[in-house]
């Protein structure tokens, strides 16, 4: 991406956007400005689009047969994402998931964690380990596993795996994390450390969440954006939409009268 798309002070913008899954339209004219180094969390019952616009992000519905935004533009850092000239690895590369289940590869922690850049062409192991530590450092977990870094990731708690996760995120130098209910699967204390890191990560990077949990919403995120049936119902500051939400159905949602 060129130097001047990176002057873009948004680190995502969607202008009018609407996405199908064959012919269900699933986002409706989806209009937001994501800024850079800010935690956005995506509310909203089951069903309402959230994930379908995180995967837009970093073209990962690309994978889907018959999925695709049908209208309106996204840009990342400037980048309009569609443009012909837009590589996906590239894209997905700059702009990294993690989702709601951790997905380690069978390997060793380190193996996960220098999977990505050895795929970018990293072969020197001195830059290798450098890497490795401070992704690792970097999501929390190097303490942890600095004396294990040959165990197989198997070995390693739910939490840890999540953890981990993020380090392999983090290894490929994204600008922007996507985040798909990160801590569904954790308990309350792997919950707690996950969200710890979301606030040290924002940063380096800009960081995007799906949550369907309201406290952790409140807990971690600068924004919420509130959708409904494909619909971006609201989006403000975090403290303004749970403290005084603009909308009726924004309302009845974080005070659990529907979802
Ligand atoms: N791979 C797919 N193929 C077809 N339809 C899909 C696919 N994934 C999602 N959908 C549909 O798109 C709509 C939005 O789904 P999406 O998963 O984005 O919602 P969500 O708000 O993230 O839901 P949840 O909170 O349950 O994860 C739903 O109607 C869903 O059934």
């Amino acid at each position: 991406m060129s130097e001047q798309n990176n002057l873009s002070t948004n680190a995502i913008e969607c202008v009018d956007v609407d996405f199908s899954y064959g012919k269900s339209r699933a986002i409706k004219s989806v209009n937001m400005e994501i800024a850079r180094n800010e935690v956005t969390a995506f509310i909203g019952p089951s069903g309402c689009g959230k994930s379908t616009l995180l995967r837009c992000f970093n073209r990962m519905n690309d994978f889907i047969p018959g999925a695709k935004v049908t209208k309106g533009t996204i840009h990342i850092e400037g980048m309009e994402i569609h443009d012909p000239e837009v590589d996906g690895v590239e894209l997905r590369r700059r702009v990294g998931m993690v989702f709601q289940k951790s997905n380690p590869f069978p390997r060793t922690i380190y193996e996960n964690v220098a999977y990505g850049p050895r795929i970018l062409g990293e072969k020197d192991k001195n830059k290798l380990d450098e890497i490795v530590e401070k992704a690792l450092r970097g999501s929390a977990l190097w303490d942890e596993v600095k004396d294990r870094l040959n165990d197989s990731a198997f070995g390693l708690s739910g939490g840890q795996q999540q953890r981990l996760c993020i380090a392999r995120t983090c290894a490929v130098d994204p600008s922007i994390i996507l985040m798909d209910e990160p801590c569904s699967a954790l308990d309350p204390i792997a919950t707690a450390r996950v969200e710890e890191l979301i606030h040290e990560l924002k940063q380096n990077y800009t960081i995007v969440i799906v949550t369907h949990n309201m406290q952790q919403a409140t807990r971690v995120s600068d924004k919420t954006g509130f959708f409904y049936m494909g619909e971006l119902i609201e989006y403000d500051s975090t403290v303004k939409m749970f403290s005084n939400p603009g909308k009726k159905q924004t309302e009845e949602y974080i005070t659990g009268r529907f979802g």
